[in-house]
């Protein structure tokens, strides 16, 4: 399958799937950010469970609104400060077009960071409860007590591309969700492409 609207640019590795109808327009753009520190000597990721808002109930990386006069990497790293509270280096790995059925009147285009240079320690937020998670699926609670990524606990979409910040992989895609939520079993998504930079 082609890049779908709203991609451009030469991709390998291609997962998409979802159910056989049109892309979803694209809007205009709002640009939002998210940031996952990933602690590599330690085997670990650092995800927020959201308190409120948009992605309720989901663990997630730290992020939200590019404001006016900020690049995306400035509001990334304000976004971490603001929602854990740790000052951190965001570097840019991947792009996600988000779109949801329920609001047609803009599209989410979500810059996706790691952060592996940071100092401070996360601190529970107004928004976000952080917690440390295992990026090694060999390693149950041996070696680290922090649990596996909770993929059943987070934006569905997340599965197809999550993997690939972790191995450093440039990445983008689009998902196409009928509502803002996502259900129990991520039941709103109706369509994803996600592929690999080349
Ligand atoms: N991992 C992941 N994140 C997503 C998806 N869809 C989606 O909007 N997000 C992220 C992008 C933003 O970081 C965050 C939503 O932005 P936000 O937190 O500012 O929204 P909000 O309305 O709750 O914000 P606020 O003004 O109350 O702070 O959710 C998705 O499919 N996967």
């Amino acid at each position: 399958m082609s890049a779908p609207p709203g991609i451009s640019g030469q991709y390998v590795n291609i997962n998409s799937g979802g159910d056989e109808v049109a892309w979803l327009p694209v809007a205009k753009a709002k640009h939002f950010t998210n940031a996952f520190v990933v602690d590599e000597k330690g085997q670990r990721i650092l995800l927020g469970y959201k308190k409120r808002g948009i992605g309720q109930d989901l663990w997630n990386g730290f992020g939200g609104k590019v404001e006016e006069g900020e690049t995306v990497t400035q509001a990334a790293a304000r976004e971490l400060k603001e929602e854990c509270g740790i000052e951190g280096r965001p570097v840019p790995c991947g792009f996600l077009l988000f779109t949801t059925a329920q609001n047609t009147s803009f599209s989410f285009f979500i810059h996706i960071f790691r952060v592996e240079e940071w100092t401070g320690e996360p601190v529970e937020t107004d928004e976000m409860r952080p917690k440390w998670f295992s990026t090694n699926p060999d390693q149950t609670t041996s070696e680290s007590d922090s649990p596996s990524i909770p993929y059943d606990g987070m934006w569905a979409d997340d599965i197809y591309w999550l993997p690939k910040l972790l191995a450093k992989i440039p990445f983008q895609g689009r998902a196409d969700f009928s509502v803002e939520e996502n259900g129990p079993s991520g039941g709103a998504m109706v369509k994803w492409w996600f592929g690999e930079q080349v």
